[in-house]
């Protein structure tokens, strides 16, 4: 699967580009705020109706417009898909797909599964449980159809539940809802801990490559004491929920744990070597995808020369190639990309004040 027309109008600082995409790496080269980055937030915008750099969406409507507008032809398994999004200064999205008018963005992330590494990526290992959330449920959402829905509904529950709690409710009016939690909750720790099951087995090899001879552990926690039913423990914990006026345990807190042998890798690891991890993470996630469903990612690639010497930006490269999977790499000169890769680059565009031009 891959993009193969895009679209991009009145998007940070690119007023207009109507990009031909290649099929492989597509190398996005130019000087320091010229607008590579924006394109790569264009291509994340359009599969999740949000930006991976600003949690304010009208701030990538560029200045003095009211409007963003994308559009990019896909192509998957013979199918050719149309997806067009239209954002509005005043919160209104609008999406289409093959000109049907789509409500819930989730149908966007399915069509478009995009994996994104960005000088950012490796707060996956150091910010709060969340990123680190976000990346199993990516993974639990791409390859098992029943996660979204049992997912929104434990987050559904879990807001009646707490509102209860805030408002000193007695125990017997969260008991309905406790039933519901616990049926959902756990089919979301069922489908979060198989998936990471499988990727473990997928991450192995890949980390052997990215770093040998350290041997990464990666494992879950599902939010909750293993050993205790969920259903025990609400009843158990509902005097400290009711204190706090929020559900204290639960999938809501699940977290990713990764060791090498009892110390976390952020203590055992250097800033490089995370940095390879999180790579190696990202390309076990894809190429899982395409195992588990036959999806291809799209993968995102931001400021790579600035992030990894020589030998293992040609690894991530040679990597990302083998998952056969588009790749939209951004670097400020062409050469540090061109002289990584054992293949030829698909395509090439030159970014500047805003302006993208494809070289031939
Ligand atoms: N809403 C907006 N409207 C217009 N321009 C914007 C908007 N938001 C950001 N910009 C400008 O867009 C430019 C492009 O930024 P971008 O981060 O895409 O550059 P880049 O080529 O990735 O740079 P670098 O190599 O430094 O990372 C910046 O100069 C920024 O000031």
């Amino acid at each position: 699967m891959s993009l193969t027309r895009l679209h991009i109008d009145t998007f940070r600082n690119i007023s207009s580009a109507q990009l031909s995409l290649g099929e492989g790496i597509n190398l996005i080269y130019g000087p320091n705020g010229s607008g590579k980055t924006s394109l790569l937030e264009a291509i994340y915008f359009l599969g999740m109706g949000r930006s991976f750099r600003s949690h304010l969406s009208q701030r990538v409507i560029q200045y003095n417009e009211e409007q963003l507008t994308l559009f990019a032809q896909l192509s998957s398994n013979e199918q050719q898909d149309k997806i067009g999004l239209r954002r509005l200064k005043n919160g209104d999205i609008q999406v289409k797909i093959n000109g049907e008018n789509i409500k819930r963005l989730s149908v966007l992330a399915d069509t478009l599964p995009i994996q994104v590494i960005t000088p950012e990526s490796f707060s996956l290992l150091f910010e709060g449980p969340k990123s680190r959330r976000q990346f199993i449920d990516w993974g639990a959402f791409h390859t098992d159809p029943h996660f979204y829905q049992a997912w929104s509904n434990v987050r559904r529950i879990l807001k009646q539940r707490n509102q209860l709690l805030k408002n000193n409710s007695p125990y017997y009016t969260l008991q309905v809802w406790d039933k519901e939690l616990v049926k959902y909750a756990q089919l979301v720790t069922e489908i979060r801990s198989q998936y990471i099951d499988s990727l473990n087995e997928q991450l192995k090899g890949i980390i052997e490559e990215f770093l040998p001879r350290i041997e990464v552990k990666v494992s879950f926690t599902r939010g909750w004491d293993s050993k205790t039913e969920y259903a025990g423990l609400l009843e158990a914990q509902y005097q400290r929920d009711l204190s706090i006026g929020y559900t204290i345990s639960g999938p809501h807190k699940a977290d990713l744990r990764l060791r090498v042998g009892n110390v976390p890798v952020q203590d055992a690891l250097s800033r490089g070597q995370l940095k390879l991890l999180v790579c190696a993470l990202r390309i076990a996630q894809g190429k899982l995808l395409k195992q588990q469903t036959n999806k291809s990612s799209i993968y995102l690639v931001d400021d790579l020369p600035s992030e990894l010497d020589a030998q293992h930006r040609k690894l991530l490269l040679q990597q990302l190639s083998d998952t056969g999977a588009q790749v939209f790499v951004t670097a400020i000169e062409p050469a540090a990309i061109v002289d990584s890769l054992t293949t030829a680059v698909s395509k090439m565009f030159h970014v500047e004040h805003g302006c993208v031009t494809q070289i031939e």
